[in-house]
């Protein structure tokens, strides 16, 4: 069997915590929850204004997890000092905007490969898996490549927002033709962003890619279905897909 991984985004745990102000709910409860129920790994993105997740969250859940953390956060001096601080098991680099509602684009690590390149090393030195946010694109993945991270997460956001069937089966045919490129030139591949119970199934069933985060969806069907419900759905749905391709 070629398994897919699930990596669990609880950023909006903490969303809905900030909302109020309050201790509850806690993402670290959270977390422990999602493994529980079988995640493969937690994801968490540490933003540069704190909307969701906050320091503290990073630095507890480091302690908590017992899966891999993997840290999302933009390629900025604090965040890179805060990752190797915390050591995570992964950081994914993100591109990022104040003003955004949620991650537009991919990284582009070709327009700032040395910049990359130098954030790669540093964490790598301090024993972290490094992955890069980038669209499904050659040049893209060559820079990642050039980088030296080992690990590219290809945004799906373009694929998850399609208007129409055209649209949305142009989006999937890049993102299988740059997952398959990546994976050729020896990178692992993840992907994700706005997947969700209806549209997960033609990405799961790319067989080159190794894990999927997904976050908004899964915290929004637990408040009906409860967390450990809501992420083992997810992964029963993946892994049909990725069986029957
Ligand atoms: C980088 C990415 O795709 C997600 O982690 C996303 O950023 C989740 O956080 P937001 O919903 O705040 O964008
Ligand atoms: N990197 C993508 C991620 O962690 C989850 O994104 P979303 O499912 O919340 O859109």
């Amino acid at each position: 069997m070629n398994k897919i991984f699930l990596g669990v985004n609880i950023d909006h745990i903490a969303t809905l915590r900030q909302a109020r102000g309050t201790t509850y709910p806690d993402p670290v409860h959270a977390a422990a929850v999602a493994e529980l129920n079988g995640a493969d790994g937690i994801t968490v993105h540490l933003r540069e204004d704190r909307r969701h997740i906050q320091d503290r969250d990073v630095r507890v859940l480091k302690e908590t997890i017992q899966t891999r953390m993997n840290l999302e956060m933009a390629v900025t001096a604090e965040m890179l000092d805060i990752a190797c601080e915390i050591k995570p098991e992964f950081v994914c680099l993100v591109p990022e905007k104040r003003e955004e509602l949620t991650t537009e684009g991919g990284l582009d690590v070709l327009g700032q490969q040395d910049k990359i390149t130098q954030a790669v090393k540093r964490l790598s030195e301090a024993g972290i898996l490094v992955s890069l946010f980038i669209d499904a694109d050659k040049e893209q993945i060559d820079a990642a490549v050039a980088s030296g991270a080992p690990y590219i997460e290809v945004h799906t956001g373009a694929y998850a927002d399609a208007e129409s069937e055209g649209e949305q089966q142009a989006e999937l045919k890049k993102i299988a033709a740059g997952v398959s490129y990546a994976h050729n030139a020896g990178l692992k591949v993840n992907a994700g962003h706005g997947l969700h119970y209806h549209n997960v199934q033609p990405i799961a069933a790319i067989p080159e890619i190794y894990e999927l985060n997904i976050g908004h969806a899964i915290i929004a069907r637990a408040a009906f279905d409860g967390l450990g419900k809501a992420v083992k759905d997810m992964q029963v749905i993946m892994q049909e897909a990725r069986n029957n391709s």
